[in-house]
């Protein structure tokens, strides 16, 4: 047995057939190469794998790619026509390195999947970093189980350019349950509502958040660097310590 499996982790044979299954399935088309995570993406997912972190292939198209790929759209409600939206779709197998106190996937690592998709959508392409999260609001629906695929949908729903303000949604499915759903899109419904469709596609979370422009960029990451912000976020959790309370007399 290789070291990943012992981990958990799913072979890059199933996840690279996962990750086609859900591209052909849903028109999601890679980030060109030369682009900013296109052209980190194979060493990317090699670096989740070897760390053991089970972690992430972005098989998003970011906001203006999205207009001419439109992946993510609203929809129709009957009353207006289907629109596209920016947004990200963020696919990731969660592993028993994850694992939190519920038994289920920590709530640190849903929050961080979350977050990032919401940041995907949110920033352009042209600067990535522009956005910063200043609010996230999780909600956790369900456990997510150890060992399993799911997906991010993520997308802007407001923008407020002169107040640097950007508002996005995320919702964390399970891939399986999505796998039977005729589209990845978003309802126009309210979040509320849609929560009530919930048993369709089997919501574990779902997220608001606020990002907000910095004034001025603080750092220049190199594309590596930036795309690897999940690996990161998720490799601090695995290695917390934790410690009893009270402590042993
Ligand atoms: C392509 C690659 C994509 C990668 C995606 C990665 C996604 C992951 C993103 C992250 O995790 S970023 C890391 C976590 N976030 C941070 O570290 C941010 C730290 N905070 C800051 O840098 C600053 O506080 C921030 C830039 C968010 C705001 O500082 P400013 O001094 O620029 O804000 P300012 O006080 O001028 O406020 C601007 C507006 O935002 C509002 N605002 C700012 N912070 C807020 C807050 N925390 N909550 C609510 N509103 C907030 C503020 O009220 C105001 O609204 P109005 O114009 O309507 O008055």
């Amino acid at each position: 047995m290789d070291a990943g499996r012992e981990e958990g982790l799913p072979t890059p044979e199933v996840w690279s057939s996962f990750v086609r299954r859900l591209e052909e399935r849903y028109g999601l088309c890679e980030v060109p190469r030369s682009s900013l995570l296109g052209s980190c993406r194979p060493d990317f997912l090699s670096h989740a794998l070897q760390k053991r972190v089970a972690f992430l292939l972005p098989s998003a198209v970011l906001g203006e790619l999205a207009t001419t790929h439109p992946i993510v759209s609203i929809a129709s409600d009957g009353e207006s026509p289907a629109v596209a939206v920016p947004g990200a779709v963020i696919a990731a197998y969660v592993g028993r390195s994850l694992q939190g106190p519920s038994g289920g996937v920590h709530g640190g690592a849903i929050a961080s999947i979350l977050d990032a998709s919401i940041g995907m959508a949110t920033n352009p392409r042209s600067d990535p970093d522009g956005y910063v999260t200043a609010q996230l609001v999780v909600n956790y629906r369900r456990i997510v189980p150890l060992g399993s695929y799911v997906v991010a949908i993520a997308y802007v729903h407001d923008r407020e350019p002169a107040r640097r303000k950007c508002y996005g949604m995320s919702r964390l499915v399970d891939a399986g349950a999505l796998a039977r759903t005729p589209s990845i899109g978003f309802s126009r419904k309210p979040l509320e509502a849609a929560r009530r469709d919930a048993t369709r596609e089997r919501l574990y979370a779902d997220a608001t958040a606020l990002f907000v422009r910095q004034r001025a960029r603080r750092s220049v990451g190199d594309a590596e660097a930036s795309s690897q912000v999940l690996a990161h976020a998720t490799q601090k959790i695995r290695t917390v310590r934790v410690w009893n309370w009270p402590a042993a007399l």
